[in-house]
């Protein structure tokens, strides 16, 4: 394919381990390269380069013999699916500084990775945040992603706002507005969809690439965003398997992962 004149962009959609390796060879190969998430298994690879309620069945993780490997899917709930929501949580919240967590498996069998875990992340600007991730929670809830400040809170469930409020330069109150007509509910609920079943999101990705490759400007999403992530996720993983907090920069400095085992759950659900 890569010989090929008439190829300009190369969507790669391979097993998560595979990604830097064939990323590198799109690049090498003059071609514009949009790469699925997550960036690659491996953030040491990645750098020579520059509330989440899932449910997967164990027939998921059995479909393919690279799935909950930490050698190829590198990870579990975090690193598959609520890596989204940390996508958008490190895009509002800025750059993360250190984490603590706690994984597990609970629901599932035959992997080496999580199926539930959770954590906080502390931000630069003093921010703070709570990451639940899970494949475990049937039958799959909204993934949400909250934030809350002191002049406003807003909620986005998959792809849609579904609650705002913000002050808007008017007096916040001593005790707050809990409960008054005035919370705001965000009222498209066309917002409301199914990101596992709808690729409108994919399509928009295609859309801003393309507007990018032929204005010569920037894409929203870069290799310096997948880095960032990868990076909170591994801080993570650390911080799950050691029980101590994990800087960032610790993880930069010495990005080397070591897989490693993840407890069941005392009560494990036999599927
Ligand atoms: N952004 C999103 O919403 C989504 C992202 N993803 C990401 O996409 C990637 C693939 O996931 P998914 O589609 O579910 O996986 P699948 O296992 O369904 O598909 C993987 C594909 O890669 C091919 N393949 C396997 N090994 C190699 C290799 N070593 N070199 C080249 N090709 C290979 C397989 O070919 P063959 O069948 O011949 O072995 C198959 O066509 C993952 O990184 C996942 O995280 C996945 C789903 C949604
Ligand atoms: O679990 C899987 C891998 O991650 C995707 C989300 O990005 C899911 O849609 C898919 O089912």
């Amino acid at each position: 394919m890569l010989q090929d004149e008439r190829v300009q962009l190369v969507s790669v959609v391979t097993p998560t381990g595979t990604h830097i390796d064939i990323g590198t060879r799109v690049l090498d190969s003059g071609r514009h390269l949009l790469l699925e998430k997550p960036l690659d298994v491996d953030l040491a690879r990645a750098l020579g380069v520059a509330s989440v309620g899932w449910w997967r069945s164990q027939a998921y993780y059995d479909s393919a013999p690279w799935r909950g490997t930490w050698a190829q899917d590198g990870g579990g709930a975090l690193m598959n699916q609520g890596i989204h929501t940390l996508d958008l949580l490190l895009w509002f919240l800025g750059e993360p500084v250190r984490v603590t967590a706690s994984s597990r498996r609970i629901a599932h069998q035959r992997i080496e990775v999580e199926d539930t875990l959770a954590a906080v992340v502390e931000f630069s600007s003093g921010a703070l945040a709570t990451v639940h991730a899970t494949t475990a929670a049937y039958p799959g809830l909204a993934a949400r992603l909250q934030i809350m400040g002191t002049t406003g809170s807003a909620i986005i469930e998959h792809e849609g706002l579904s609650y705002l409020h913000l002050a808007n330069n008017t007096h916040v109150g001593d005790m707050g507005l809990h409960g008054a007509g005035n919370q705001v509910i965000a009222p498209n609920h066309a917002c409301h969809r199914d990101a596992t079943t709808n690729a409108s999101g994919h399509a928009r990705q295609f859309a801003d690439l393309e507007d990018a490759v032929r204005s010569g400007g920037s894409p929203l999403a870069t290799i310096a965003d997948a880095v960032k992530t990868l990076a909170t996720i591994h801080a993570i993983y650390r911080a799950a398997s050691t029980g101590v907090a994990v800087e960032l920069a610790e993880v930069i400095a010495s990005p080397t992962f070591s897989p490693y085992r993840v407890g069941a759950a005392e009560h494990h659900v036999q599927r």
